[in-house]
């Protein structure tokens, strides 16, 4: 299914103004109230997402030797400046604590915009042989960065409230290039098991971490067909254990610093679940991270005699999903219409609603309506242990296929900067055009394109073979994809 179904429009037309109407109405985040730019209230049932998301991330890192930490928020100056490039790269985005009550701190002590220098600082003590190694920290944390760029709700934040940022420790180059590999898979597992689609693409010299040999950037495409960097892996080499003096003892006896690297994912693997799986309805969540995976909406019976037997039938189904262990809710709320329920509960995004009114009830039936295709079958109330799993399941891929199908549908592979130029102005979403790799060519194309350099993929892509660079005409290496970005 390519592009986008008509009744979807809206989704994608007006994508922003979606995207904040779904997080109030759905009760996820409450932004733009709280008087402090760029930092909004993740609400209770947003919070129950964010909480199931968290624990999905700790799985797949703990399942893979990861340990989590938790280092101070306040960094000292001193320490933040230990790495120039870093420093650099930060300045103009660190918020600074320069008092304690009235009096004047002497080092002003910085807000973590992310925590390399910290935490390379405490690992000067821990680490001093290869034996330890390697060592895979991680802490789900705040941290602040003080963006100029437009702040948006879970997309640009200042305070950016879940920022998991995995911090490892390796002998030497080579592990931490492994390291890099392994965070990668993370991310693919993390992100397929949430039905999230995503370009993989190391980032051009000039666009990396501030302080990392490379950075890679997994990217996807939102509905408005701009890109979102939705998480990074960054080899650090030495640049951090040479000042912070993170000396280890090698097999051979000698001594030589140790190599780093670090990898993040935020708030923003929220905003993308809610954002490329949503329709014009709402947030349409997959199972794992559904608060509530089943709403069962009773629909009034008539007479006195029907409603006892309903209510007995209600409380039926209701034990049968408990020992499902299914999250479930029945909104018997008698001062709202079922239509009301419908639309209330689809905004939220339930997966699966059960409908069961008199009739359902003298026949032993439910109805099963699905959030992510609307579709509605009638099975038998004892039909419910086998076909719900396997329902959940059913949801689940298909939103990951839909999504896919959607990405797959936004990335267009082209020959000339006019062609380029056109489909971003056009279709946005990523383009991808041969390059000879040089820096020049690269900072070209966004000027004539008109869009951001997201960088190349992780191996040669066959299909440059023989092409030549559209700017300078020399042999293509490999490709280079532009965007408009987030
Ligand atoms: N202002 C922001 N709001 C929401 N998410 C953000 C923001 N800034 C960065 N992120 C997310 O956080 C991820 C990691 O940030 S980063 O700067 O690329 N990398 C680091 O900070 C490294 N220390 C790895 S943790 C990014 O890929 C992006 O998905």
């Amino acid at each position: 299914m390519l592009g986008l179904p008509a009744e979807r429009r809206r989704w994608s037309q007006e994508f922003s103004r979606w995207f904040d109407w779904v997080l109030e109405e759905a009760g996820i985040y409450d932004y733009g109230r709280y008087p402090v730019k760029g930092m909004g209230v993740w609400m209770p049932y947003g919070f129950q997402i964010r909480r199931r998301v968290v624990e999905l991330i700790r799985r797949v890192l703990d399942e893979a030797g990861h340990e989590e930490v938790l280092f101070p928020l306040l960094i000292p100056e001193t320490l933040l400046r230990k790495e120039s490039e870093h420093i650099r790269g930060f300045e103009g985005e660190v918020y600074w604590v320069t008092h304690g009550g009235t009096e004047p701190l002497d080092v002003k002590l910085a807000l973590r915009p992310t925590s390399e220098t910290s935490i390379t600082y405490m690992e000067s003590f821990w680490i001093k042989s290869y034996k330890q190694l390697p060592r895979k920290f991680y802490q789900i944390v705040s941290i602040f960065r003080y963006e100029t760029k437009a702040t948006r709700p879970l997309i640009r934040l200042r305070e950016v409230t879940t920022f998991k940022e995995a911090h490892t420790v390796h002998a030497d180059f080579e592990d931490a290039d492994r390291q890099v590999a392994e965070a990668i898979e993370l991310y693919k597992r993390i992100f397929d098991e949430l039905g999230i689609p995503y370009v993989i693409s190391r980032r051009p010299e000039w666009d990396k971490f501030a302080g990392a040999v490379y950075t890679v950037a997994f990217d996807t495409v939102m509905p408005d067909g701009r890109t979102l960097q939705i998480g990074t892996a960054h080899h650090l080499g030495q640049n951090f254990t040479i000042p912070f003096e993170v000396r280890i003892q090698l097999p051979d006896e000698s001594l030589d610093y140790a190599w780093q690297t670090s990898y993040g994912l935020s708030d923003r693997v929220v905003a993308t679940v809610i954002a490329i799986h949503g329709d014009d309805r709402g947030a349409v969540l997959p199972p794992i991270v559904a608060p509530i995976q089943v709403v069962v909406v009773p629909i009034p019976a008539r007479d006195e005699e029907q409603r006892k037997r309903l209510q007995e039938y209600i409380g039926e189904i209701e034990e049968r999903l408990r020992r499902l262990g299914v999250r479930y809710r029945i909104d018997d709320r008698d001062d709202v219409r079922p239509g009301r329920k419908f639309y209330e509960w689809e905004a939220r995004g339930v997966p699966v609603r059960i409908e069961a009114g008199p009739r359902e009830a003298e026949n032993r039936t439910l109805v099963l309506a699905r959030r992510d295709t609307l579709e509605k079958t009638t099975i038998g109330i004892d039909e419910l242990e086998e076909k719900l799993p396997r329902l959940f399941e059913d949801i689940a891929r298909s939103l990951r296929e839909r999504a896919w199908s959607w990405l797959r549908s936004k990335v267009k592979r082209v020959d000339t900067v006019e062609e380029a130029r056109r489909v971003i102005e056009q279709e946005r979403g990523i383009v991808e055009l041969p390059w000879c790799g040089s820096e020049a060519c690269g900072l070209r194309l966004e000027e004539e394109v008109d869009a951001g350099v997201l960088g190349s993929p992780l191996e040669r892509p066959e299909w440059v073979r023989g092409k030549q660079c559209p700017v300078c005409g020399q042999p293509a290496v490999t490709s280079i994809r532009l965007a408009k970005k987030y």
